[in-house]
């Protein structure tokens, strides 16, 4: 079961090494031209995901022998013929597999049917089964007239004068014919004619770099002819390894940029793609170098380490997309960090991708706050102040890259929420493992502990210490119910309560809280109605929940103090650090009653006590966030120790953790 939602942490930096998973573009091809060789192909570094799967499975229905270890495979090539006269092949959603399996299976004849998932249906392939025609191929239509599902039937394949197809809708026609028509070139030349301008052309240069390594070497004049000489075979090369994936590299180098913003990050490195990749994606680490990032390139990898020195931020401008389609995306999200706007263009090929990119890229970047701008191939996006970036659940379309782009925008300055995020599973289902191994949360410091246990000065005084904001979440349930109270909103209307709480205008400066240009001090709010209101509603679900985003909205870079009752168990449960704080009753009763005292409020000891007693029973006790340490927490006992003491020592605590994460 995937989750359906995935809630990520507002980051502060980033660093380290990612080995990338195997290439989806050339793990495909050369599944099927080991498929189609002479000889046995052993490969190694092999992707594993839903869109190789979904080759490897149809390889294996059309009697092919293969055998798959992890991430290598052993394929015994068919000399150009598939054993299964007929096969129901599922595609899924991968553009790689269907395209390149009709133009083999077109070509040889059968009885096959291809279909994927509703959306691998609304995925255009006419222009491939009009040029497949030329040849005499029998390809049916299921559905709709150029679109999967396809019914492929016996081949008379002819062969009279050039082949055209287009090259404008995608390249993976053109990638389709060349990797399937070398079975037909042995006695005479195959000449493809290119008609349109051909988009992605650096995944035909992939395509062309594996037909050598397979022995057939094609030639093209321009763009728009390509030769298969005569005599051309297919052999295996014997052993072939898979590069680390170029796009899948594209979020991990731009989280090596941004994650320095805050000048707390370290060098990002991605495994398995270098200065000699065969894939054209490897030009979005040369885009990235031309809006100012530090890039280091070595023979196997690739690494960025925030700005170059003297900048403040990317640069935005005008970037030609159309040779890195994929990567493009993700500066769509680099970006929303730029000084300037940013405008894509040619990328009209991202309206029949895994869905309509640019219509999905421009709602889910308005639901961040950013001004976005689009038209039939280009994309404008704005830069996002600060004080701009909204939180937001951001829908993923069943698209891997709009997950994985989207969780970039955790370095911004919102809560993020990725639905569906099994969805990289189609090029990348260890994505979100690699993303969190490879950044750093904003830290938090979760201080919890009974009433009067001193967590509120601690709270401030570490805050202060280490710079980092505060959080007194027990304030928002006061300042909820002061609100309420003068509002008139009756204190069981559970709906306007959590409306109100949800929408609380509160900030806190200067050891004071700030409430619609209103300043308060704490004890201002510790009055009895305010307490019992603030009790009664603090047991509402609906206004815990809305309480909840907005506390987590604390988390701010460069951290986060955070005291309460719920703070390391409910609102951070991924704390760096938790403290539970305590001391004995009687130390508590007593310090709460000097407080008192010294507020000129008459108060008698043993009344303060016995509050207490009743006050903690109450709070353990709860049905919702009852008071308990986390199971994880330093629990700290304060009855002998001064505030400096205690302050001190949670920042030793703190001290430690950050060694150990340094
Ligand atoms: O040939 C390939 O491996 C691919 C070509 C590109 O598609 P288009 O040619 O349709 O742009 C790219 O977007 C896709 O992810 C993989
Ligand atoms: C367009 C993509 O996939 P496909 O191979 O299915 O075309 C992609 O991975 O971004």
């Amino acid at each position: 079961m995937t989750p359906e939602f995935l809630d990520l942490p507002p980051l502060i930096g980033a660093g380290g090494r990612v080995a990338l998973p195997g290439s989806k573009s050339i793990s495909n091809r050369v599944l099927l031209l080991a498929a189609l060789a002479e000889g046995q192909t052993e490969i190694t570094g092999l992707l594993d995901s839903d869109d190789t799967r979904v080759m490897l499975s149809a390889l294996q229905s059309l009697g092919i022998e293969l055998k798959r270890e992890g991430s290598a495979a052993l394929v015994q090539g068919g000399a150009g013929r598939f054993p299964a006269p007929s096969a129901d092949l599922f595609m899924g959603n991968a553009g790689t597999a269907i395209r390149p399996l009709t133009a083999a299976l077109a070509l040889q004849g059968g009885d096959y049917r291809l279909h994927g998932v509703p959306r691998m249906h609304e995925r255009p392939i006419g222009d491939l089964v009009d040029a497949l025609r030329q040849f005499g191929c029998a390809i049916d239509y299921e559905g709709q007239a150029g679109y999967p599902p396809l019914c492929i039937g016996a081949s008379q394949f002819r062969l009279s004068g050039d082949v055209s197809v287009r090259g404008d809708v995608s390249s993976q026609f053109l990638t389709a014919l060349l990797l399937a028509l070398p079975l037909k070139a042995a006695e005479q030349d195959v000449v493809i004619a290119v008609q349109g301008e051909l988009i992605s052309k650096p995944y035909v240069e992939i395509t062309l770099n594996l037909l050598r390594r397979f022995g057939v070497s094609v030639q093209r004049t321009g763009w728009e002819r390509f030769v298969i000489p005569a005599g051309s075979r297919l052999r295996s090369p014997g052993r072939i390894a898979v590069e680390g994936d170029a796009s899948s590299a594209s979020y991990f180098l731009a989280a090596g940029v941004l994650g320095q913003l805050h000048r707390r990050g370290a060098p990002v490195r991605v495994e398995g793609v270098g200065r000699d990749s065969i894939q054209g994606d490897v030009a979005f680490a040369r885009v990235l170098e031309d809006l100012g990032a530090s890039v280091r390139w070595g023979d196997d990898f690739i690494e960025t380490d925030g700005l170059q020195p003297g900048l403040k931020a990317l640069r935005g401008g005008e970037i030609d997309c159309l040779a890195i389609p994929d990567a493009a995306m993700t500066l769509a999200m680099t970006a929303l960090f730029a000084d300037a706007p940013t405008t894509l263009t040619a990328i009209g090929s991202w309206r029949v991708k895994e869905t309509d990119r640019i219509h999905a890229m421009a709602t889910e970047l308005a639901k961040l706050g950013a001004q976005v701008e689009s038209g039939t191939d280009w994309l404008r996006i704005h830069p996002l102040q600060p004080d701009q970036w909204r939180s937001a659940t951001i829908a993923t379309y069943d698209d891997h890259r709009m997950a994985m782009c989207f969780s970039l925008a955790s370095f911004g300055h919102a809560d993020i929420r990725i639905a569906d995020p099994g969805c990289v599973a189609k090029t990348y289902p260890g994505y979100f493992q690699d993303f969190f191994r490879i950044t750093r949360p904003v830290p938090v410091i979760a201080i919890d502990g009974p009433t009067a246990s001193g967590k509120g000065s601690i709270a401030s005084a570490v805050a202060e210490a280490l710079g980092f904001d505060c959080l007194d979440s027990g304030v928002l349930y006061r300042l909820t119910a002061w609100a309420a109270l003068r509002q008139g909103v009756a204190l069981d209307d559970s709906a306007a309560l959590a409306q109100l709480a949800a929408t609380l205008p509160v900030s806190f400066a200067a050891g004071r809280i700030h409430l619609n240009g209103q300043s308060f001090d704490a004890a201002q709010l510790r009055t009895e109605a305010v307490g019992q209101a603030a009790s009664t509603i603090a047991a509402l679900p609906a206004v815990r929940d809305a309480l909840f985003a907005l506390q987590r909205s604390f988390r701010r870079a460069p951290g986060l103090v955070a005291d309460g009752r719920d703070m390391g168990t409910v609102v951070f449960p991924d704390a760096q650090l938790k403290v539970f704080l305590t001391a004995s009753a009687a130390s508590r009763a007593e310090r709460r009653y000097k407080q008192l005292i010294s507020q000129g409020n008459p108060a008698i000891l043993g009344d303060v006590f016995a509050e207490l007693l009743e006050r903690d029973a109450r709070d353990t006790q709860r049905a919702v966030a009852a008071l308990k340490p986390a199971a994880d927490a330093e629990l700290l006992d304060s009855t002998d120790l001064s505030l400096e003491q205690t302050v001190e020592t949670v920042l030793a605590l703190w001290r430690r953790h950050d060694v150990q994460v340094a």
